[in-house]
């Protein structure tokens, strides 16, 4: 379970029947009777009244979004977003920049957005369906919550004449799982709303063609090329117009009792508000070609390990590296999601990785973003020291931090910029011959890293990649810090 969801623990049933007395004739003590689908309707809008403010109908011959298990994906999601966020804050870009995000088959719930923008008060959605049933009930949905200006509801309709979207910061995904219906009564596996619980679902919910690893597999190729899956019939407009008014807080639709740990930058391992690269230099977010991408990262929820498996071979197939890897375990019932982008934003090794993957998994995992190397003679060195010896590699830029606001558990961090390969003994004999190279440029960077250190332990360091297309670049970058800082023994 993500561990900002509230939901660590089974609801006091009865407790919650005294508010929402819709649940009481299916409640045993505390026990609520999850084969009744009725009960698995009137838990999830009593939890998503009492912890979200938000107010849904749910039809019964349609999926009833269990709220724990909807919300680990929001949750990441969020990981996400603020974590490229802060990178775009220190490289002087990006402020104040509303959020656009796609849920692609947003259901007759259309919990997603719903969750998503009552957390995040400037994000906005474009949530699809192609089950006009389930449009009816999203699009209601979203007006009963007043949010019809930040959630823009489409039945799609394969219409060639696009428009020019507005960046997408991210799209996620609930896909049908099965490929047939006999896949459907053949898995006994299916546990939507709990171990115990009936699942509502249509066949349009739970059925594509090929199966979910297929749908995503769709998504993978054709966001190679900048596409969004069947987004053919959006042309953007409605949320482009209201994309810069849009912002204010949404009092009242969070509970913060329940979310006393909630998310803010502060949480991050990674850049804080303190950070800039204002002082040398400030880079558009063009110049570092992100704004051109029509999406940042895309998103989908997989609900067998064996479509993680597949995915991840279209993503190599692809030629696509930057993704990541993340497991919901919500009770029994265990899911995973799987994002990746084409753009060079990395994500933390926290975000993109599963802590403790089974055998399966482990194998699929992303390279790390962040290289740590130890036993290096750090103790007296403070951030002056640092930013004095990182100054001598030719041809890279520092960015500002704040030494009194640390914004890592290990101590403060530092960004480091580059053109390209400027610290290599090749590169620096071509810089003496040309002499030329990348002053003043703005063309953009090749790389960015976030660099730490802790005094702890016999000194450690940890240069973490931010951004970037060039994998053998970061590691020569990180070795050769480490090599400057002193007599490290490799990175682990
Ligand atoms: C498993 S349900 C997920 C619903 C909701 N997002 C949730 O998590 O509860 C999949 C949804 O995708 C819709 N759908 C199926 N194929 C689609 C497609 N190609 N494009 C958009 N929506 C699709 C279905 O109608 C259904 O509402």
């Amino acid at each position: 379970m993500h561990p900002r969801n509230p939901y660590q623990h089974t609801p006091n049933f009865t407790l919650l029947a005294r508010d929402y007395p819709d649940i009481q004739p299916y409640l045993t003590g505390n026990t609520l009777d999850f084969q009744d689908d009725a009960a698995q309707r009137a838990l999830t809008q009593a939890l998503l009244h009492r912890d979200f403010n938000l107010t849904i109908d749910l039809p019964p011959n349609r999926l009833c979004p269990p709220v724990p298990n909807r919300l680990n994906y929001v949750l990441w999601i969020q990981d996400i977003v603020m974590a490229y966020e802060g990178v775009l804050g220190a490289l002087g870009g990006g402020e104040g920049v509303g959020v656009c995000g796609v849920d692609i088959g947003t259901g007759a719930s259309a919990i997603y957005p719903l969750l998503a923008c009552s957390l995040e008060p400037k994000w906005q959605f474009l949530a699809t369906e192609l089950d006009f049933e389930s449009y009816k009930y999203a699009c209601a949905n979203v007006q009963k919550n007043g949010l019809e200006k930040r959630i823009h509801v489409v039945k799609l309709d394969p219409d060639p004449n696009t428009r020019t979207r507005p960046q997408i910061e991210f799209t996620m995904c609930n896909p049908p799982f099965y490929g047939s219906v006999e896949e459907v009564e053949a898995s006994s596996a299916m546990k939507e709303g709990g171990p115990l619980g009936v699942c509502t679902g249509a066949p349009v919910e739970m059925i594509t063609p090929g199966g979910e690893a297929q749908f995503v597999g769709r998504m993978v190729k054709e966001s190679v090329g900048g596409g969004v899956t069947l987004l053919e019939s959006w042309n953007g407009g409605h949320l482009e117009k209201s994309l810069p008014n849009e912002g204010k807080p949404t009092s009242g639709r969070r509970n913060d009792r329940e979310f006393s740990s909630s998310p803010g930058k502060r949480h991050l391992d990674g850049p804080g508000p303190s950070v800039r690269f204002g002082k040398r230099r400030r880079v558009s977010e063009s110049g570092i070609g992100e704004r051109t991408r029509p999406v940042r990262w895309y998103t989908s929820m997989l609900g067998k390990m064996g479509s993680v498996v597949e995915v991840v071979k279209e993503l190599g197939a692809c030629g696509i590296s930057n993704y990541a890897i993340t497991e919901f375990v919500q009770g029994q019932t265990r899911r995973w999601a799987v994002g990746w982008s084409c753009g060079g934003f990395r994500l933390p090794d926290s975000i993109s990785r599963i802590q403790n993957p089974n055998p399966t998994l482990q194998r699929l995992m992303p390279s790390r973003n962040a290289l740590q190397f130890h036993h290096l003679d750090l103790s007296n060195l403070d951030l002056e020291q640092l930013q004095e010896i990182l100054q001598t590699i030719d041809g890279c830029t520092q960015g500002d931090t704040n030494p009194g606001t640390p914004i890592s558990s290990r101590g403060p961090c530092l960004f480091m910029s580059a053109m390209g390969d400027t610290w290599s003994r090749s590169a620096r004999r071509e810089r003496k011959m040309k002499m030329q190279a990348h002053s003043g440029s703005e063309s953009g960077f090749a790389l960015v890293c976030s660099i730490t250190w802790t005094r702890e332990g016999g000194g450690g360091l940890e240069v973490r990649w931010v951004y970037g297309f060039d994998r053998a670049l970061f590691e020569s970058f990180a070795s050769h810090v480490a090599r400057k800082l002193g007599p490290g023994k490799g990175a682990v």
